[in-house]
């Protein structure tokens, strides 16, 4: 096993480096990286998802390449125009509502991004769940204006019931994502009639096979996003939007800007705005660099003991 330590370009998620941990095994590459939040409990499908990657490969894809969108931390308006701008993509997911900037300040945010764009572009806003529906309303009804037409809101609020809330009052399309990735019962989302899209990430679903049962049994469009990991995570994510029946929408998987570098020198940066499908994850063949320090491989070394017992346990059911 490879413990990384990756820093990242700017704060985003509350951390400003990236850490996990990549398997091999008898197929090929998987990336382990449950965020610190993450109990031992909630990090069993993170496991899964990895060994899934590294012991039994994905299903077959339905197409070769997927459309992505770029992603915006909290930065200065120029910051942001110049991130879009070199991006290539045609999709932009701004992240809002974050304790260090104010609701001007994210629309100053949109405006750059939309000038960076131009009017054909597409922007969605992300909250992770900071608002109360009134505020949601109030400033989803600000951002839109700000962006000239979002294409959609990820998760301005915590709880279903509140996404359905503001979804009748809202004329802005609503995602879910921690509704979903977090939830006990994925699926209440959708019977809820809380969104209009679905974000789906691999990790903490479990794996590409369990994420597409989560997209047919939901019913709504979905977005397959990534947890911020190297290029080995991201080829998951990119094997579920390979092999999902539908997608609308560009996918939140062109985060290797996010990062200062990489584990693979096969690195999946986005080209004129897509990623190609891959059948398996790209060599860490860079990790060298990255390796973290003695003290963090020990913490992930004990962490992965600990999820692998409670990965046993549940299993065994
Ligand atoms: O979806 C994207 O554009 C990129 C991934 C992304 O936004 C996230 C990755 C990991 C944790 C979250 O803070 C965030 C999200 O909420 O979707
Ligand atoms: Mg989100």
């Amino acid at each position: 096993m490879q413990v990384y330590a990756l820093p990242l370009h700017n704060r985003f998620r509350d951390i400003t480096v990236r850490e996990g941990v990549l398997l091999h095994g008898s197929v090929g590459w998987g990336e382990f990286c449950p965020f610190a939040d993450y109990s031992d409990g909630e990090s069993v499908p993170w496991l899964a998802a990895a060994l899934e990657a590294s012991e039994e490969g994905w299903p077959a894809p339905v197409r070769d390449r997927v459309e992505v969108n770029t992603t915006v931390p909290i930065v200065p308006p120029e910051r942001a125009h110049e991130l879009v701008h070199r991006s290539g993509c045609r999709t932009a997911k701004v992240k809002v509502a974050d304790r260090r900037a104010t609701l001007a300040e994210d629309c100053a945010r949109l405006e750059a991004v939309r000038d960076a764009l131009g009017p054909s572009g597409a922007i969605r806003v992300d909250a992770n769940a900071a608002w109360d529906v009134d505020t949601a309303v109030r400033a989803l009804a600000e951002l839109d204006r700000a962006a000239d037409g979002l294409e959609y809101a990820e998760q301005p609020c915590p709880t279903v019931e509140d996404l359905a809330a503001v979804r009748r009052r809202v004329s802005v399309r609503i995602a879910a994502d921690e509704s979903i990735r977090r939830a006990e019962d994925p699926l209440k989302v959708a019977v809820a009639g809380a969104a209009d899209v679905a974000v789906l990430k691999v990790a903490p679903l479990g794996g590409v096979r369990r994420a597409l049962e989560v997209a047919e049994a939901c019913g709504l469009p979905c977005v397959v996003s990534s947890a911020v990991e190297t290029s080995v995570g991201l080829a998951a994510g990119l094997a579920l939007a390979g092999a999902l029946p539908e997608l609308d929408f560009a996918c939140g998987l062109g985060t290797m800007s996010l990062l200062r570098g990489d584990v693979s020198t096969r690195t999946l940066s986005p080209v004129d705005g897509y990623l190609p499908v891959l059948r398996q994850a790209p060599e860490p063949d860079a990790f060298a660099q990255f390796a973290a320090a003695d003290e963090v491989q020990q913490v992930w070394q004990d962490r992965l003991a600990r999820v692998r017992a409670e990965l046993s346990r549940t299993s065994a059911g």
